[in-house]
């Protein structure tokens, strides 16, 4: 089976007056089931290979594959479908949307794959909000949550097509330590009993050290793996 995401030097020039680096010469396989840390300093193209690999930037340069198909020919439309289809995103803030529930913030990537009917959309949102401590929060909005409970619907949304791969860029930066926690172990049980790959950029060196692999960047190249 050919790997959940395969880069081969990918490369994401900036042109700006100058030239900027912020990813280069990036080879990288993650196979399904895997934990994987994105470590590296301020600045070093963490967030910017998240992105590529999310479909929500272009390489400059290099191949990026996403379950054997590569992406460099699709269409803008093309890309919006494999995203929806595979990859959930979770954001340092959670970029909830501000007038809407806890529900319907899960219920809206769903709709936009129209897969589901809209009482098994509601139901699968209650599930994935309840199946994440939040049953008692499902109609409230983002401002009447606390910021651990925000992050959690943040996850439920992520996992609302039930797509194999999550991409998290500081999940859990923005919380408390218990929050933190919380937000960890829920990740973790995804890969661990769900089967999911979560990809995750993390500044928290502990946490990134109970994580399956770490890939480490400077300058916008790896570094070191391990
Ligand atoms: N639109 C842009 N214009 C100019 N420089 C940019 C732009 N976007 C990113 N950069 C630069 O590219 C480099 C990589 O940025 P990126 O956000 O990927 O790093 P990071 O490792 O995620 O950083 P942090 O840990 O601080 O979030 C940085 O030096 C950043 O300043």
């Amino acid at each position: 089976m050919s790997p959940l995401i395969e880069a081969r030097g990918l490369t994401r020039i900036l042109h700006e007056t100058v030239p900027v680096t912020l990813v280069k010469d990036i080879d990288l396989i993650i196979e399904e089931g895997e934990f994987v840390a994105v470590t590296g300093p301020s600045g070093s193209g963490k967030s910017s290979l998240l992105y590529l690999l999310g479909l929500l930037d272009r390489p400059t340069e290099g191949r990026l594959r996403v379950r054997g198909r590569d992406t460099e020919p699709m269409s803008e439309k093309e890309r919006a479908e494999t995203r929806l289809a595979t990859m959930g995103f979770v954001f340092q803030f959670h970029f909830l949307l501000p007038e809407f529930t806890a529900r319907e913030n899960v219920e809206i990537p769903m709709r936009k794959l129209a897969r589901l009917g809209r009482d098994e959309m509601r139901g699968r949102a209650t599930d994935l909000l309840s199946s994440l401590g939040l049953a008692d929060h499902l109609d409230k909005r983002p401002d009447q949550l606390s910021g651990g409970q925000r992050q959690r619907v943040a996850v439920a949304r992520a996992l609302a097509n039930d797509p194999p791969l999550i991409l998290a860029d500081e999940p859990t930066g923005s919380l408390d330590s218990r929050s933190s926690e919380q937000v960890f172990a829920i990740l973790d049980g995804l890969v661990r009993e769900r089967g999911k790959t979560v990809v995750a950029v993390t500044h928290d060196l502990d946490m990134a050290a109970r994580m399956d692999r770490r890939i480490h960047l400077v300058d916008g190249e790896v570094s070191k793996e391990e």
